[in-house]
């Protein structure tokens, strides 16, 4: 059986479990369940906090994980990254009061308050600055209120937390998160693991392209084509009214509008799209 590690909780949670369901895999229907076996698939998922899952994955006791790409970073655990899932998008910034520290060459001296000691350690290290690095498990912005630190590292989505706690970013991200996939570094794929990635980018693909369908002039097929291009080529059949064929191709969801429009003015009719459940490239 394929063992696989899925966030417990948290941000990442509830969309990983999500995209596995949608991928065809049996998920837990309560929320404090620890495992769930998906016979059928020859699957076991492990429900762990996020934080832990690169640890369990890169000792080999779980064969891949679903994480945040800043969590297995900071983790420092022989796991590497396969697949981008493309959800919980959100970068890991260093900020501070407005008058206080403004750039990564002020950072030196100074204490450094994060949930995520290991990434910021391995960055200062990169950048040649000693800072000292204070260790919190969450909250860190009242850090700074609190006294116990100057500046904070922490993951920012909406920047809200750091606007409500009067802190302003400085330097550039020390790194852009989503959530991965993960599996122990440079171990092979076995057959299931290759499905699981298979599925899961089939629903990546399922997600970002719509399905067009359309009815055009033979004649003006070439330029149609160049339109609507597909993955390989777009399917063309023959119509019953004479000199007009039917085309499907597959585009990229945030374009389907402006083909449209332009398949229109071209002449095509008939302009149908649809969303694609599932599928394999
Ligand atoms: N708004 C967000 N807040 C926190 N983490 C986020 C957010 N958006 C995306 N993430 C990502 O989620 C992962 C952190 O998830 P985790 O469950 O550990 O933290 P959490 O959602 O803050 O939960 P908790 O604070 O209860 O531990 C990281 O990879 C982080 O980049
Ligand atoms: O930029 P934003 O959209 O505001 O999101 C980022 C904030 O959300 C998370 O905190 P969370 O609420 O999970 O509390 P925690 O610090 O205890 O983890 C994270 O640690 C940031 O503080
Ligand atoms: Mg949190």
């Amino acid at each position: 059986m394929l063992r696989v590690a899925v966030p417990n909780k948290g941000a990442l949670a509830e969309s990983a479990a999500g995209m596995l369901r949608e991928a065809g895999y049996r998920q837990r229907t309560d929320p404090k369940d620890l495992v769930c076996r998906d016979e059928p698939n020859d699957i076991e998922f492990f429900y762990l906090r996020p934080k832990d899952i690169a640890t369990y994955v890169g000792s080999g006791d779980l064969d891949v994980g679903i994480t945040g790409r800043d969590l297995l970073v900071d983790s420092g655990a022989p796991a590497e990254e396969v697949v981008d899932l493309n959800f919980g998008r959100a970068t890991f910034r260093f900020a501070a009061r407005p008058d206080d520290v403004d750039s990564v060459q002020q950072l030196g001296g100074h204490r450094i308050a994060t949930a995520y000691p290991g990434l910021v350690e391995r960055h200062l290290a990169e950048l040649g600055v000693k800072a000292e690095v204070i260790r919190l498990d969450g909250a860190v912005e009242n850090a700074i209120r609190l006294g116990v630190a100057d500046v904070v590292a922490d993951v920012v989505e909406t920047g809200a937390t750091l606007r409500q706690a009067g802190l302003v970013v400085f330097g550039e991200p020390l790194l852009r998160s989503s959530a991965v996939v993960v599996r122990r570094a440079g171990a092979a794929g076995c057959a299931q693991q290759e499905q699981l990635l298979r599925r899961l980018h089939g629903v990546l693909v399922a997600r970002r392209y719509v399905m067009l369908a359309y009815d055009v002039p033979a004649g003006l097929m070439d330029r149609a084509s160049s339109l609507t291009p597909g993955i390989e080529s777009p399917t063309v059949s023959p119509l019953h009214r004479e000199g007009w064929v039917a085309v499907q191709a597959m585009v990229l969801r945030e374009d389907v509008h402006r083909i449209m429009d332009e398949l229109y003015e071209l002449g095509a009719r008939a302009i149908l799209v649809t969303n694609i459940h599932a599928c394999r490239l």
